[in-house]
């Protein structure tokens, strides 16, 4: 075996070209991806309305999945036409799950809830395996005794939850390991092997671990642990770097030995049922896509909030700070969903060929269109808030901001001029993410004296409330019924508590799933990656370069006043501000 020494890696390492995506199956008439046998339509099928035998093929889009696509990476493997797709075989496929840093916070709180998520409701094919590798010494044992203390079921469905508690924690085992250790992963092979009893196999690797050590576990999945007549495929979390130079080198390096289709970096707000629907409402909805550009809206602006500091996760926050952790991916995608042109079809690559366009269309943020803010210590009544820098873990005199606002512009014809606001913060008075349009003036109004001299405040505002409480609502100008002409601000208000009784999904549940389909659509291309942070990197390097101070706001407050006068710069009020809400 040839060893080589690679700038990706701390260690040597041993070169295995990248792994292969998939088989195809054949049947009589269609030609489909491997993706497509554990196809939620599929599992849906099998588990519940039909007999195992009924086939049909749908990705989790709704769109047909019966062609190959060129992305897909199944067209240069030889053993694409030996594996007929037979009944059998698609009950006969087995799927294991390796969550790479099981014993760490995401995996435990997201993570496995989501996969007993999926496997309660019967998403999950009949063959499948959940394996959990970190460094950590834990038996089988005690990896099912950390899973269970965190797994939830269903509200509306609770009657069988201790028995498919039981049923899934039986399928998951666990094996320690180093992440760099090429050994230690052959032996997670044997073990996932045993599991597979010679079975195709495909293979899901969670990379729930800090962004240092990527590069090592891909290597050793490659060369030790990859499906050798099946899929196999990688999830890794973000951060995907710090800027465009280490973000570069971290898609080279794992590139090396995944080929793109394999790699699904997640996002995991694309997973949000609010943000989902972004796409349905305004491209099946008539009374939307005509008003979605520069001349009907006025600006947009995309919230985060949250009403807890960075407890805890001070030491990786500190290297990061918020525009890194929530502007550059959760806000910049949602952006680039919400002003995307319509995309040729649903198809991942249609929809990220649109997202990427939108992005390398944004004017270079200019530091004078960005505040930062850091909070700091508070006290109300008896309680005490701490501040940022009274974490231990983080440096007293840190400059990371635990607050950002931006103003951000789309050189394109659709929305030249048209501001889109971004506002991210921890340790603020609410926890809430949400989208907000709001509209221009109506030229002419017949009924401007009735609204006073403030005629902003008459504007319609659309509102996509992502969390909590989902819901989407439309702020109207209404008569108040009576005798007399009085206007009354007032909302056509979708509340999905209200409108659909069921629990909403967890977004890891979707994107998991999705992982599993090799549904990309919601997955973040390398493409995009580089655009993103072609945005955020010059503003980053400015800030830091020139040790830019934050302005402080107190724990639990609505932020620094930095971004109301942002805001005002671009004739703008933030719509979460406003009293009316
Ligand atoms: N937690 C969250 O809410 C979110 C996390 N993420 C990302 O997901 C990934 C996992 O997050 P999280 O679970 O919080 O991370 P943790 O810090 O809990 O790390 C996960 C596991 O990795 C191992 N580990 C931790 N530090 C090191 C190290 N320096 N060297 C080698 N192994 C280490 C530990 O396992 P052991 O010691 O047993 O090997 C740990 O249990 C990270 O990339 C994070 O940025 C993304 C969004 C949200
Ligand atoms: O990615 C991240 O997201 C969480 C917020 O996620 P949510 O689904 O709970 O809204 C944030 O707390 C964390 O700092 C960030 O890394």
């Amino acid at each position: 075996m040839a060893r080589q020494f690679s700038p990706c890696s701390s260690s040597s390492t041993t070169f295995s070209p990248p792994l292969k995506q998939g088989i195809i199956f054949f049947t009589k008439s269609v030609i489909v991806p491997t993706r497509t046998f554990s196809s939620r339509w599929v599992s849906k099928i099998h588990s519940r309305t039909h007999p195992r035998n009924h086939f049909e093929f749908k990705s989790s889009n709704g769109y047909p999945l019966n062609a190959v696509s060129l992305h897909d990476g199944s067209a240069g493997n030889p053993l694409a036409k030996e594996l007929p797709l037979s009944d059998s075989s698609i009950s006969e496929s087995t799927l294991s799950i390796t969550v790479v840093g099981a014993s760490g916070d995401l995996a435990k709180k997201k993570i496995f809830p989501a996969l007993f998520a999926l496997f309660y409701e019967d998403w999950l094919p009949e063959n499948f395996t959940v394996f959990g590798y970190a460094r950590t010494k834990m038996t089988d044992e005690e990896l099912r005794d950390m899973i269970s203390k965190t797994l939830t079921c269903r509200i509306d469905n609770r009657e069988n939850c201790d028995d498919k508690m039981d049923q899934f924690l039986k399928r998951c085992f666990y094996h320690s390991g180093l992440y760099n250790s090429e050994e230690n992963f052959s032996e997670l092979d044997s073990k996932i092997k045993m599991k597979e009893g010679g079975k195709p196999s495909n293979r899901l690797f969670y990379l729930s671990i800090p962004p240092n050590i990527f590069v090592d576990v891909v290597r050793c999945v490659s060369v030790k642990a990859s499906s050798k007549n099946g899929w196999t495929r990688v999830i890794v979390e973000k951060p995907f770097g710090r800027d465009s130079e280490s973000s570069g080198r971290l898609i080279t390096c794992l590139k090396q030995y995944l080929t793109e289709d394999q790699i699904f970096r997640i996002d995991h707000y694309l997973g949000k049922e609010l943000v989902e629907n972004l796409s349905v409402l305004r491209f099946s909805n008539l009374v939307f896509e005509p008003l979605w550009c520069r001349n009907y809206i006025r600006n947009v602006q995309f919230i985060f909030s949250e009403d807890f500091g960075t407890e805890g996760r001070g030491g990786y926050f500190d290297n990061y700070g918020i525009i890194r952790d929530i502007m550059q991916n959760h806000l910049l995608q949602i952006l680039a969903l919400f002003a995307m042109e319509t995309p040729v079809s649903l198809d991942a690559e249609d929809i990220r060929n649109e997202k990427v366009k939108v992005l390398r269309s944004m004017r270079p943020l200019q530091l004078e269109d960005v505040i930062v803010g850091q909070y700091k210590g508070h006290s109300k009544g008896s309680k005490s808030y701490p501040g940022y820098t009274d974490d231990p873990t983080v440096p007293k005199d840190s400059l990371t901001p635990t607050f950002a606002a931006a103003a951000l512009f789309i050189n394109n014809a659709r929305w030249d001029g048209v501001p889109f606001l971004m506002k991210a913060g921890k340790a603020l008075h609410t926890k809430r993410a949400e989208i907000r349009v709001q509209f221009r003036h109506v030229p002419g109004n017949l009924y401007k004296r009735n609204f006073g001299t403030d005629l902003d405040k008459a504007t319609n505002e659309l509102v996509l409330r992502v969390q909590p409480d989902e819901a989407i609502y439309l702020k109207i100008n209404n008569k108040v019924p009576g005798i007399g002409m009085r206007l009354d601000r007032s909302d056509l208000n979708l509340l999905y508590s209200a409108r659909y009784p069921r629990e909403i999904p967890d977004a890891y549940e979707r994107l998991l799933l999705d992982a599993i389909e090799g549904e990309r659509r919601l997955f973040i291309r390398s493409d995009e990656l580089d655009a993103a942070w072609s945005l955020f990197t010059p503003l980053l390097k400015e800030l830091e370069g020139k040790k830019i101070a934050p302005e402080l706001y107190p724990y639990g407050s609505r932020g620094p006043v930095g971004a109301h006068y942002l805001a005002a710069k671009h004739n703008v009020r933030w719509g979460d501000l406003s009293g009316e809400d």
